[in-house]
């Protein structure tokens, strides 16, 4: 497998418009996308751009919220209840490539590729097999597709 561009950073929070004003307020963000829900991934989601070189897009920050008790984050949040760090999500050019990659290594994948933020198939590994950090694999969206 062929690491890819940090995509984003999973950033889980118990309240995305307090998340946002602090980007804004705080961190000088200037380029926050409309929050949307994304009720197959149990979430709530903002992404926040960081620039990226010649006026490209950089990597974004996805701020996360709960979208009901049964989210996947209720767990994490109910032990960092401020919110915080949540995953690393990396760029690959053939996710079913990416995933024979880190079931071959051993690494425990979570669930079947399906579609994320971005249109395109993600999958996350175990964090326990990936040094501590929850990682989400997604593939490279094409030319022109929306951010
Ligand atoms: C917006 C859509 C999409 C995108 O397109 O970008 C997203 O990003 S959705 C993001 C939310 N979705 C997911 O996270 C799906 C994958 N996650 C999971 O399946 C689970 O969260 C998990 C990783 C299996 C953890 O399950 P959980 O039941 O919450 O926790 P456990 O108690 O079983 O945890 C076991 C162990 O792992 C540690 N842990 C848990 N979460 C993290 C984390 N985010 N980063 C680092 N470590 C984590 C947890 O502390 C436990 O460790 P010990 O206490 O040492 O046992
Ligand atoms: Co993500």
């Amino acid at each position: 497998m062929k690491l890819g561009r940090l995509n984003h950073i999973g950033i889980a929070t118990p309240s995305l418009e307090a998340s946002i004003a602090y980007y804004r307020e705080v961190m000088g963000a200037t380029k926050v996308h409309a929050p949307f829900d994304l009720p197959a991934q149990g979430v709530k989601v903002c992404f926040v751009d960081t620039p990226g070189e010649n006026g490209s897009a950089g990597t974004q920050i996805e701020l996360i919220e709960p979208y009901d008790e049964t989210s996947t984050i209720t767990g994490f949040l109910a032990k960092n209840p401020a919110g915080g760090q949540h995953h690393m999500c990396y760029e690959v050019a053939d996710i079913h490539e990416a995933k024979a990659w880190f079931e071959g290594l051993g690494c425990r994948v979570l669930g079947e590729p399906r579609i994320g933020a971005h249109g395109t198939l993600i999958f996350f590994v175990h964090p326990k097999d990936m040094n501590g950090v929850l990682t989400e694999i997604m593939e490279t969206p094409k030319e022109g597709a929306a951010h």
